[in-house]
């Protein structure tokens, strides 16, 4: 049997911080995100404007674009059990705004909000926004779109995310 695969694309910018790190990624710092998603499939589409192709990059760059671009480029990615720094972009005087945070993140998987102390992006997310986890957390987002722009002709295999042209991190469920 035949298998295709594409890959698309996407970079942006992002800031973080792995609070547990035993080194220099406990510092607020940021990254140029370079995140690559692979699909296969085992026959191209038969007809359609997806003819001949797995899934078309342009529909996999829009996915992209809404689901990671949209919330985290030029943001900050923070884990909810980084108290202190939810502390920090908390708004003076608005009580509740980490509790209705937490509940977000708990009820739909991360929360995105512009509503922080000093009006910038904020995506929190329900680990430590490693690498590895930000691959996990991204398949999980994609996984579904995937399925749905292609007609079910395509597989989400991988995520891929460099935070350096060096260290890249994969999640390839079995
Ligand atoms: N397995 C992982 N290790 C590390 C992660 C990670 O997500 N997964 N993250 C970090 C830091 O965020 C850090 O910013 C990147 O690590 P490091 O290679 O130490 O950074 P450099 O700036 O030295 O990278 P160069 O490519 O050499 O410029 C740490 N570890």
């Amino acid at each position: 049997m035949s298998t295709f695969r594409v890959r698309r694309r996407i970079e942006i910018d992002a800031g973080h911080r792995i609070m547990t790190h035993g080194s220099k990624c406990r510092n607020l710092h940021g990254h140029r995100y370079v995140v690559e998603v692979e699909c296969e499939a085992s026959r191209l589409h038969p007809s359609g404007e997806q003819t001949d192709m797995v899934v078309d990059f342009g529909f996999l760059k829009d996915e992209m674009m809404r689901l990671i671009d949209a919330p985290c480029d030029h943001g900050f990615i923070a884990s909810a059990a980084d108290g202190e720094l939810l502390a920090l972009f908390a708004p003076q005087g608005a009580a509740g705004w980490t509790e209705s945070i937490l509940a977000e993140v708990k009820a739909k998987g991360a929360a995105l909000t512009t509503s922080t102390r000093m009006g910038t992006k904020l995506y929190v997310v329900p680990f430590q926004p490693t690498a590895e986890c930000l691959a996990k957390h991204w398949f999980e987002v994609l996984v579904a779109p995937v399925r749905t722009r292609s007609d079910s002709t395509a597989r989400l295999v991988a995520v891929r995310v460099w935070e350096t042209p060096n260290c890249m991190a994969e999640y390839a469920p079995a």
